[in-house]
C-alpha cells in the first residue's frame, strides 16, 4: 500500500487544483556547462513525490535552483501563480539539506538548529524569545524528537538529525519542503521511519519532493515519482513509471523489475538476473512489451 494521500483519484483530484510549483523552460548550469535546459515539471499541492536520478543528473541543481541559491541561465520558476525571483529565497519553500553538507561538529543542540531556521526565516534578531523556544519545542515534537532537544546535534543518530532538520524546516510553515536525498545515509528502518513521518506530514497538507537514489523506496512509499537525468524522462507512480525501458532511459542501465499485486521491487543485473528470475519466477515479471512511458 502507498503512503500519502495521492491514490489514483485523489491524482485526479489534486491535478484539477492550480499547480503549486511550475517550472517553466528552465537551464541551469555551472560555468559553461549546463546540467539541464529547457526543463518544464509542474507540481500540484498535496503531492508526496520522488525525484529519482543517478548521480550527477541534476537532482540537487533543480532543487536549489527552486530555493534561489542556484541561479537559472534561463527560463522560470513560478510558486502559487507567482513569478520568484531568480536568486532569491522564496517563503513557504522549506528545505532540508543532504545530511553530508552538513558541519556536525558545530556546538549547538537540535533546539538551537531549529531556532537557527526561525531566526533565518523571520530575519528576527539572532537570541531566543520564550516563543522561538516553544515553537522550536513543538516542531521537534510534531516530528517525534523532542526528547532529544537539548542534547548537541554531532551526538544524535542520522535518523534523529534528519527529523531535526525536518523541523527545521517547518519553522515558517512552510507549504512546500524539498528534502535532498533524506535517506541516503541511514539504514532500512530508519529510512522507513523517515518516509512514514513525511507521508504523516503530507497527510498533514504539506506539498513534498525528495530526492533520492533509492528506487525501491519510492516504489513502496512515494504515491508519485519523477525520473530525471539531465531533464525530464518521465513522471507518474511508480507502478507505471518504473519500467525497465524508464529506468534504462533513467539510469542508462538494464534493470530488472518484479511485480506482485501491488508491490514492485527492483534490482540492477541486467539479462542474466532477469532470465535466472524468468525461470524460477515468471509471474512477477513484467512482460518487456508492456513497458511503457508515463
Ligand atoms: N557548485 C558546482 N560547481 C560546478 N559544478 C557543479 C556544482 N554543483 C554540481 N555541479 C555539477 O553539476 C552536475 C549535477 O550535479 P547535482 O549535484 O545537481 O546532481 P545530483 O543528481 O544531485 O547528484 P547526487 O545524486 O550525486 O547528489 C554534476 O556534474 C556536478 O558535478
Amino acid at each position: 500500500m502507498l503512503l500519502g494521500q495521492q491514490q489514483p483519484s485523489s491524482i485526479k483530484k489534486i491535478k484539477c487544483m492550480e499547480p503549486i510549483l511550475e517550472v517553466r523552460n528552465l537551464t541551469c548550469g555551472y560555468q559553461t556547462q549546463p546540467v539541464f535546459t529547457d526543463l518544464n515539471l509542474t507540481l500540484y499541492p498535496g503531492q508526496l513525490t520522488g525525484l529519482v536520478g543517478p548521480s550527477g543528473s541534476g537532482k540537487s541543481t533543480l532543487i536549489r535552483a527552486i530555493l534561489g541559491l542556484v541561479r537559472p541561465w534561463t527560463g522560470e520558476i513560478w510558486f502559487r501563480g507567482r513569478r520568484l525571483k531568480p536568486g532569491v529565497a522564496p517563503s513557504l519553500v522549506g528545505y532540508v539539506p543532504q545530511v553530508e553538507t552538513v558541519d556536525w561538529t558545530f556546538p549547538v543542540t537540535a533546539l538551537e538548529v531549529v531556532m537557527m531556521g526561525r531566526y533565518q526565516k523571520q530575519k528576527i534578531l539572532p537570541w531566543s524569545s520564550r516563543r522561538d523556544r516553544q515553537v522550536a519545542r513543538e516542531l521537534l515534537e510534531r516530528v517525534g524528537v523532542a526528547h532529544v532537544a537539548h542534547q548537541p546535534i554531532g551526538n544524535l543518530s542520522g535518523g534523529q538529525q534528519q527529523r531535526v532538520f525536518i523541523a527545521r524546516a517547518l519553522v515558517g510553515e512552510p507549504e512546500i519542503v524539498l528534502l535532498d536525498e533524506p535517506t541516503s545515509s541511514s539504514d532500512l528502518h530508519v529510512q522507513h521511519e523517515l518516509l512514514h513521518l513525511l507521508a504523516d506530514l503530507n497527510q498533514q497538507g504539506l506539498t513534498i519532493i525528495l530526492s533520492t537514489h533509492d528506487l525501491n523506496s519510492v516504489a513502496t512509499h512515494l504515491p508519485w515519482v519523477v525520473c530525471f537525468n539531465h531533464g525530464l524522462i518521465c513522471q507518474g507512480q511508480p507502478i507505471d513509471v518504473f519500467t525497465p525501458a524508464n529506468l534504462e532511459q533513467t539510469f542508462g542501465g538494464e534493470m530488472v523489475v518484479f511485480y506482485q499485486q501491488d508491490r514492485i521491487l527492483i534490482a540492477s543485473g541486467g539479462t542474466s538476473l532477469r532470465h535466472q528470475m524468468q525461470d524460477n519466477l515468471p509471474q512477477i515479471l513484467r512482460p518487456s512489451n508492456s513497458s511503457k512511458s508515463a
